[in-house]
């Protein structure tokens, strides 16, 4: 049976994170690819990334703003090719504002028009977002549990996902172990987490090989994640 037929309600994964399926429409997925290919080109273009241990990460990055290495930023791409970075485009600042907005809802966490909702630094602006970490995932391609803690800002992080559907695992800024909810991300869903779920630990254990939506033309997963450097 076609699941699709079924809208998927918006849930509240833990309070400050929140799934907004279907969040994306195909043309704006669509767009969002067509930029994601741009920018996985070199110089600062998609890479592995060598963890200190030595191991290599099976996702592979392109980072946006402020350049993500283990563990810090920088403007270059200090552990590759050593290029400036690609900025970070006004666009995609705005789908980040809104995606927050859209997320939390104005009223319910009454923020103004605008801020940053939970995990906001309360009545001055909010600083803009400023980094773009852009993962794909093949086949195979997984990410373990961890926090996502080198930035400054408390601002929420606004993940959204193209292509292939994930199995998204999210836990608590406790520890990598459980409690954790496994959330299925499928191509233009939102998830933002701020405020109390901000540092929580959180992954992918998995991909689903085959399930983007054929008229998109990604064969894999992308996942776009925005966030506040504070830096
Ligand atoms: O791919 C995802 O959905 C999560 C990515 C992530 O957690 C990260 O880039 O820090
Ligand atoms: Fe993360």
């Amino acid at each position: 049976m076609d699941d699709s037929l079924f809208p998927r309600p918006r849930a509240e994964i833990a309070p400050g994170a929140v799934h907004v399926p279907d969040w994306l429409t195909p043309a704006a997925q669509a767009r969002t690819l067509a930029a994601c290919r741009e920018w996985a080109r070199p110089p600062a273009g998609l890479r592995t990334v060598r963890m200190p241990s030595g191991g290599e990460m099976s996702v592979r990055t392109v980072c946006l703003g402020w350049h993500w290495f283990p563990y810090g930023y920088a403007r270059t791409v200090v552990d590759g090719d050593g290029a400036p970075v690609k900025p970070f485009p006004p666009w995609l600042g705005e789908l980040a504002r809104a995606a927050v907005a859209d997320a939390y809802g104005t009223e319910a966490h009454g923020t103004e028009a605008g801020g940053t909702g939970a995990g906001g630094t309360g009545s001055a602006a909010p600083p803009p977002y400023d980094i773009a970490l852009v993962n794909f995932y093949g086949p195979d391609a997984k990410m373990g549990m961890h926090q996502d803690r080198d930035e400054e800002s408390d601002a929420p992080v606004v993940s959204l996902s193209l292509g292939d559907t994930c199995v998204f695992r999210f836990g608590t800024a406790s520890g990598r172990g459980r409690p954790w909810t496994d959330v299925e991300l499928r191509s233009g869903d939102l998830f933002v987490f701020g405020g109390p779920a901000r540092r929580a630990f959180h992954g992918v254990p998995r991909t689903l090989p085959g399930t983007a939506p054929p008229e998109l033309g990604l064969s894999g997963r992308l996942n776009l994640t925005l966030r506040v450097s504070g830096l």
